[in-house]
């Protein structure tokens, strides 16, 4: 089966920093990949780079068959690749409903006449985007009641989830997460893992998450790559990733890693 994503040779350069280089990997449909790595490794440039928010310098992005360098983030988007940020990028002072219609927006076909004159079509079909931002919702774990609730009022974890319900709610093949779990306890932690492995499996989605949490992005990847420094330098299994000394050397180097108990694997803190 041909690859979802595919990033050949993929380089960015930001002046005289090479903050990506040379990275080359795949991701197979259906499945969940992480991508791990200290610091400033690269991971939100490559992600950056994914949605078109970044150009590369070097390299092809392709995306479903189709080279997406240079392509815009709103064609990105509509193409079928969702994501969420590191900082929770969500409408502050619009309504958790609000959010995620914004997120269907890109795939609403009233045009502009049909906005003016409020046709019949038009009102169909934001009657059926706000019964699906409304389930949307409640797929996600957040109940009617905080449809009306201002994003900004949200507890932090439901924030979180409302960025995955508007990621969703632009129809994604390939949702992108960027630390999906960072700032979360442990009880949201196991919830937002459970939503990930639900999205892959009931709504046919390819999951590419970026996170801190080793024990999160070990436990629930399929495959993990590694960057550091811009470099992939380890890919494949979680446990091979785990014991890679490459990768345990980079974690050790910049302090992100402890010895696992009783010898055995590198157990790596949260960064
Ligand atoms: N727009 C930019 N202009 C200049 N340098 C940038 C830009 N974006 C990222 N960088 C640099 O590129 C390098 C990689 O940064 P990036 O944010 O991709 O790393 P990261 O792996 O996501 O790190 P973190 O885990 O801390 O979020 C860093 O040295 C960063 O300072």
């Amino acid at each position: 089966m041909a690859p979802l994503l595919q990033a050949r040779g993929i380089t960015k350069r930001f002046g005289g920093l090479t903050a990506v280089s040379d990275v080359s990997f795949e991701i197979e449909k259906g499945s969940i990949v992480g991508l791990i790595g200290p610091n400033g490794a690269g991971k939100t440039t490559f992600f950056n780079m994914i949605t078109g928010l970044y150009t590369p310098s070097d390299g092809d992005m392709i995306f479903n068959g189709q080279r997406i360098n240079g392509t815009k983030p709103s064609e990105v988007t509509k193409l079928g690749i969702g994501r969420t940020f590191q900082n929770i990028r969500l409408f502050a002072h619009m309504t958790a409903l609000e959010n995620v219609l914004v997120g269907q927006h890109c795939r609403m076909h009233t045009g502009l006449l049909g906005t003016l004159f409020r046709t019949p079509s038009m009102r169909a079909e934001e009657k059926a985007a706000r019964q699906k931002a409304f389930a949307l919702l409640e797929y996600v774990g957040l109940g009617r009641n905080s449809a009306d609730e201002m994003a900004k009022n949200l507890p932090y974890g439901d924030q979180r989830r409302l960025e995955v319900a508007r990621a969703l709610a632009t129809d994604p093949k390939l949702l992108l997460l960027d630390e999906p779990t960072a700032g979360m306890n442990p009880k949201e932690t196991d919830a937002l893992t459970e939503l990930i492995y639900r999205v892959r499996d009931e709504r046919d989605l390819t999951v590419l998450l970026i996170e801190h949490d080793m024990k999160v992005v070990m436990g629930i990847s399929e495959r993990v790559t590694v960057l550091d420094r811009g470099i992939k330098i380890s890919e494949g299994l979680p446990r091979e990733v785990q014991t890679d000394p490459k990768v345990v050397e980079a974690y050790l180097g910049t302090g992100h890693a402890a010895k696992g108990k009783g010898g055995g694997a590198p157990v790596f803190d949260k960064a």
